[in-house]
C-alpha cells in the first residue's frame, strides 16, 4: 500500500503537465470542469483508501461507466448472449469512430468504445426495468457511498449533442444489433456516463477487479474466471487506440473517461483512480496515465 507521502509527490510532480492537455468540449457541460483539478487515490486489500490532491472531488466519469454496465451484462447473460453482440478486440480507432462497423456487420470490436457499450447498453434495456436506477444502486453498493448520481445537466447535454452516438446506434440497428429503441437506449447510456464519483469512490468500487472477483463488503461481484476477462479487456481495450501506449507506459489493465478519470488495477493488490480533466489526442487523461506511470515505477508494479 502506497503512503499519502508518495501519492503527494506523484501529484506534485504530474502538476507542470497542466495546459498540455485539452478539457473536453464536444460535450458542452463537461467544458465547464476546471482543467488544473489532480487527484489520485488507492484502494488496497486490508480495505483502506489512500488519496492526495482533489481525490474526494466527485467528477463525471463517463466511459469509466462502461465497466459497471460490461459487469452488469456479465451478471444477466450468458456468456456466448453477450459476446455475440460484441467482440473482445482492440479497436485502433478513436472511442466514436463509426468506420469498423459498417465493414463489421454492425458488430463493435469490443464492449468500452461507444458501440460497444451501446450494445451493453441495449443488453441491459431489454432486461432491466429501471437500468438508471440499477447502476446506481451497484455503484453505490460497491463504493460504499450513498451519495453518488448522475449529473442530469451532463446528461442532458449528451442528449443535445448525441449524433454521433445515435448514428452508430442506427449503424447497429440497421444490422440486427440493436433491438430496443435508440432514443430510450441513448437516454441510459448518457446517465450511465453523466454518473459523477470521486477518485475515492472509483478506487473504492473497483477494488473487486484486484481482488479476484470479490469486492471491498465481502460480496462477490464476477465469478474469478469472468474477472479475469474484464481485466484482459481492460489492458487490450480500456484505453481506446492509447490502449498500446498505455500497456507499455503503465502495464495495468485500466479504463479511461472523457471527464479525465481513469481507473486502474494491479491484480492480488490494489485498485488505483487519478483524475486529470486534460485529455491527450486519444481522449485520455494526459496528466492521469503521467500519474498511473509514476505510481507504477515507484512501486515496482506491472502485470507485465
Ligand atoms: N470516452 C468517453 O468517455 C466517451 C463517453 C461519452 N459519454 C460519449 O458517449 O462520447
Amino acid at each position: 500500500m502506497p503512503d499519502v507521502s508518495l501519492l503527494e509527490e506523484v501529484v506534485a510532480d504530474a502538476t507542470p503537465l497542466l495546459g498540455q492537455g485539452k478539457v473536453a468540449n464536444y460535450i458542452p457541460e463537461l467544458s465547464k470542469v476546471d482543467g488544473r483539478k489532480l487527484g489520485i487515490a488507492v484502494c488496497s486489500s486490508d480495505g483502506g483508501v489512500v488519496g492526495a490532491g482533489d481525490f474526494q472531488e466527485q467528477f463525471s466519469i463517463q466511459s469509466i461507466s462502461k465497466v459497471f454496465s460490461l459487469v452488469q451484462a456479465m451478471t444477466l447473460y450468458g456468456e456466448a448472449e453477450v459476446w455475440s453482440r460484441v467482440g473482445k478486440e482492440p479497436s485502433g480507432n478513436a472511442f466514436n469512430s463509426l468506420v469498423q462497423l459498417e465493414h463489421e456487420c454492425g458488430v463493435p470490436r469490443n464492449p468500452f468504445i461507444n458501440a460497444g457499450a451501446l450494445v451493453i447498453s441495449d443488453l441491459l434495456q431489454s432486461r432491466l426495468s429501471t437500468p438508471k436506477h440499477r447502476m446506481l444502486e451497484l455503484v453505490r453498493e460497491l463504493s460504499g457511498n450513498s451519495q453518488i448520481f448522475s449529473d442530469k445537466a451532463v446528461a442532458q447535454s449528451e442528449y443535445q449533442h448525441m449524433a454521433r452516438n445515435a448514428a452508430i446506434a442506427y449503424l447497429m440497428k440497421s444490422f440486427g444489433n440493436f433491438h430496443n429503441d435508440v432514443d430510450q437506449v441513448l437516454q441510459t447510456y448518457f446517465t450511465h456516463c453523466a454518473v459523477r464519483m470521486s477518485c475515492a469512490d472509483l478506487a473504492r468500487a473497483f477494488y473487486f477487479l484486484s481482488n479476484k472477483g470479490v469486492g471491498l463488503d465481502g460480496k462477490r461481484v464476477l465469478p474469478e474466471k469472468q474477472n479475469r476477462q474484464v481485466n484482459a479487456l481492460l489492458a487490450t481495450s480500456g484505453l481506446y487506440d492509447g490502449a498500446g501506449e498505455f500497456a507499455y507506459r503503465v502495464g495495468m489493465p485500466g479504463k479511461s473517461g472523457v471527464g479525465g478519470g481513469i481507473i486502474a488495477v494491479v491484480p492480488g493488490e490494489m485498485s488505483v483512480c487519478v483524475w486529470a480533466p486534460e485529455l491527450d489526442e486519444n481522449g485520455n487523461s494526459l496528466a492521469g496515465i503521467a500519474m498511473l506511470e509514476m505510481l507504477g515505477k515507484r512501486l515496482g508494479r506491472s502485470i507485465f
